[in-house]
């Protein structure tokens, strides 16, 4: 039987441009993916996809058919696409670490359950833990897929529906003020109040090129200014008299009708602290002609629904799985993020492509944790690589994951311990796509 390598090549290459527009490997790269997402394959998506890439030092890896059938597609076009590239993570306690983000992974259908997808994963996760990054990450178009690799869902979000037809109130007034501004010219305030947000908010992704330039309304997939886009923006709060403060918050939002209903759509929301999130939304539950607002980065436990005076006007429409990690190098990983308390824990893990298997003591002083390997030592919890995936930003705990049947406990309180060790510092979240 003919093996993987007989037939296909993986190559891997950073995207590049050639007197403005894509070279033809990247351009080739960059069709096949859009094909198999459905989208649109125009020259300028296909140059927007690729001064997105380059921008976010993404590498291309691509599965290449040897001898593609006569009449089919050219050999430069992939059969199977996967990017990587680097973004910081914040794991909590304002930490960010270095995280491998994966992005982009296609089989053509023709091709698709013959082993492409675990080729490139297990070939891509391998040269990302050669380079030292502990943690890897994605989103998943399906549920079902990447926890056989390791992953487990992290973070979850919310679709919320706020309900106009009723009064809307917050138990407390927001401080400092709102204005309506230019979603184009936000750029550099827009970065700037991001950072605030990403350094505490633990579970939330540094964004890349293209989730900027839509959440901006700088560009669309084909490259055209998105004139939807609205926006407005938060000031910090000063001493009565003086001048509005530094801008701590924005929204970009757009109008759409839905039947007989104008919506307002929020397509960005960001607060560098609670007061300026709470002061966007206390602007947004006032403009005038709306009879809902949708959200589709709404955290689990977010402020908002306690802030509230009807709390039953927020409706979550949709709760599902966001971000999916993978540990690559445990010692790292659980030794970089903070913990709730002192403590100490052995843990025996399980990890089918071997990054995180063995037994490990985890030493929490200070709130500093120190993970070391540790042998034959009794555990007092086994789990698998995507449970401790789960585990490791605190957005699940411990006890539930016991419940669910995917930790084991073998000591007395240790599941109740491991809960409240790994408890996360604020609510996890993250409002980046990638
Ligand atoms: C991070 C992201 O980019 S998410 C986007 C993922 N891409 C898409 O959804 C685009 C459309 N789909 C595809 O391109 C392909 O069907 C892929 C990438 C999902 C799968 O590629 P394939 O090459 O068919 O996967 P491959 O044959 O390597 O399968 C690897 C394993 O995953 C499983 N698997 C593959 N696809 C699925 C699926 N859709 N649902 C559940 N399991 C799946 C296989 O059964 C196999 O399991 P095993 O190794 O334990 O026996």
């Amino acid at each position: 039987m003919a093996s993987f390598d007989d037939d296909y090549d993986l190559r891997t290459f950073d995207p590049a441009l050639v007197d403005g527009v894509p070279d033809d490997r990247t351009r080739d790269w960059l069709a096949a993916t859009r094909i198999a997402f459905h989208q649109s394959n125009s020259d300028a998506a296909v140059l927007e996809g690729a001064l997105g890439a380059i921008d976010d030092g993404r590498v291309f890896t691509g599965v290449y058919a040897k001898e593609p059938l006569p009449g089919s597609l050219a050999e430069t076009w992939p059969v199977g696409t996967y990017t990587g590239y680097t973004k910081t993570i914040d794991v909590g306690g304002g930490i960010l670490v270095d995280s491998y983000l994966i992005s982009d992974v296609t089989v053509r259908p023709t091709h698709k359950r013959r082993g492409m997808l675990r080729h490139l994963m297990t070939d891509r996760l391998a040269a990302a833990a050669a380079d030292g990054l502990a943690l890897a990450a994605l989103t998943a178009s399906e549920s079902t897929i990447y926890r056989r690799f390791g992953f487990g869902p992290a973070v979850r979000n919310r679709s919320v529906r706020l309900r106009r037809d009723r009064p809307f109130g917050l138990h407390v007034k927001p401080a400092g003020r709102v204005e309506l501004a230019d979603a184009a010219s936000l750029g550099t305030v827009a970065r700037a109040v991001f950072a605030g947000y990403h350094a505490r908010t633990p579970g939330s992704v540094d964004r890349q090129k293209q989730f900027w330039d839509r959440v901006l309304g700088l560009k669309t997939d084909e490259g055209k200014p998105d004139e939807s886009v609205r926006a407005a923006v938060h000031y910090a709060p000063t001493a009565e008299g003086e001048a509005p403060g530094a801008i701590d918050g924005y929204v970009t939002y757009r109008m759409k009708e839905e039947g007989r209903l104008s919506v307002l759509e929020v397509v960005d929301l960001v607060g560098a602290d609670a007061n300026a999130y709470l002061g966007l939304w206390n602007f947004l539950g006032r403009v005038d002609l709306v009879d809902a607002i949708e959200y589709r980065h709404g955290a689990v436990d977010t402020a908002l629904l306690h802030a509230l005076v009807d709390s039953r006007t927020l409706e979550t429409t949709r709760e599902a799985d966001h971000i999916w990690l993978r540990v690559l190098d445990p010692i790292t990983a659980l030794s970089a993020r903070p913990y709730a308390l002192d403590g100490s824990l052995v843990l025996r893990i399980h990890d089918d492509l071997g990054y995180c298997e063995g037994t490990f003591t985890l030493a929490v002083e200070g709130g500093t944790g120190t993970l070391t390997e540790t042998g034959d030592a009794l555990p007092d919890l086994e789990l698998d690589a995507a449970t401790l995936a789960s585990l490791y930003l605190g957005g699940v705990s411990a006890g539930v994951l016991a419940e669910a049947g995917l930790i084991v406990a073998h000591a007395d309180g240790a599941v109740a311990r491991a809960s409240a060790l790994f408890a996360p510092d604020r609510p996890v979240d993250c409002i980046t796509d990638f």
